[in-house]
């Protein structure tokens, strides 16, 4: 696009008219965010009337799943469109092959059920990927030597998704970044007669360091001692590879796809929503919060002010919804 300057320069054109009132400033602006673009991430643990503090996310914490459901009430009551479900297991339930993940009663699929129970029209996305389960906090299956085996995690995640599918989620969401899990998944639930489960792919996922609040949160951090994602999650560096990612997981069954982290990769999600025009999402991560409220609570930066910015780049970036520990407060704000 080339803007016209025809028009004659100024004064004939002069942008400060249009900036004067709040009427023409509200007619002209481009982008909106609306409570219908926000997804908020919970995290569930085991017991009963828990409620853990998270100390690298303040004002995010770990519920039972008796909380989580009256949470899931008062998010829905909000006009939150969806959560995104992160459990909190037990060491004792952490294995090598991670079989914990398609229990049909494990902490996650007893989730699904209370939340759907208490607020049927909240949609529930849940995580395809094993690092809350296995004991190495790898997001796989290794081999003596470390390596996340693609295939063989494949297969388990196809348990997963379809354990998680049963019991009533509505989108699940690998986050694993195997090759071909998605096409994988996506037979499984079409065999299972999910065929009206959505796949929302993190296609686009990043070897970052901002996930480390999330490690802190589900406690993999501990478990993955120092270890890094470097041989399945994209390098920082490039930009090409996630349009191939993101292209992959189309063919392959995906409904959706996800850039992630957020706010230091919005030209990716402004690449992958012009190229490939599907629904687009990105996650606002941990570590992006976490630099957040570590300024609000300093005083330098002003909380509704630079929540709502934030999240509104990644309206302007393209994103078709957004996946931010600020979602309950964002919808809180634009409620009033
Ligand atoms: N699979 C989900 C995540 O890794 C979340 C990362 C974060 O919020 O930092
Ligand atoms: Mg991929």
């Amino acid at each position: 696009m080339t803007i016209s300057l025809t028009r004659g320069a100024f004064p004939n054109t002069r942008l400060r008219r249009m900036r004067a009132q709040d009427f023409s400033r509200r007619l002209m602006r481009e982008n909106q965010l609306s409570v219908n673009d926000l997804i908020y991430p919970m995290f569930v643990c085991e017991g009963h009337n828990q409620r853990e503090r998270i100390g690298s996310m303040p004002g995010i914490e770990r519920l039972s799943i008796d909380l989580l459901a009256k949470e899931a009430k008062l998010l829905a009551s909000l006009g939150i469109p969806a959560i995104a479900l992160f459990p909190v297991v037990g060491a004792e339930k952490k294995s090598l092959l991670a079989e914990e993940a398609y229990n049909p009663n494990g902490l996650a699929q007893n989730a699904i059920k209370a939340i759907k129970d208490a607020a049927p029209e909240l949609g529930v996305i849940t995580d395809v990927a094993l690092d809350p389960y296995t004991t190495h906090g790898q997001d796989g299956i290794i081999d003596d030597k470390g390596y996340v085996l693609n295939d063989r995690t494949s297969e388990i995640l196809c348990l997963q998704a379809k354990a998680q599918a049963d019991a009533g989620a509505d989108i699940v969401a690998p986050s694993d970044m195997m090759d071909g899990r998605i096409g994988a998944i996506r037979q499984t639930l079409e065999s299972a007669g999910h065929i009206n489960t959505c796949i929302l792919s993190y296609a686009a996922k990043y070897a970052s360091a901002y996930y480390g609040p999330f490690r802190d949160a589900v406690g993999s951090a501990g478990n993955l001692g120092g270890g890094n994602k470097y041989t399945y999650q994209m390098d920082p560096a490039n930009s090409n590879e996630a349009l191939h990612e993101c292209a992959l997981d189309l063919a392959e069954g995906a409904d959706m796809i996800m850039v992630k982290p957020g706010m230091p990769y919005l030209d990716i999600v402004r690449r992958v929503k012009d190229e490939l025009a599907v629904p687009t999402y990105a996650y606002q991560v941990s570590g992006e919060y976490a630099m957040h409220c570590a300024a609000f609570e300093n005083g330098w930066l002003d909380k509704d002010a630079v929540m709502a910015e934030s999240l509104m780049a990644f309206k302007r970036a393209g994103a078709d919804g957004i996946l931010s520990y600020f979602a309950k407060d964002m919808a809180i704000l634009l409620n009033n």
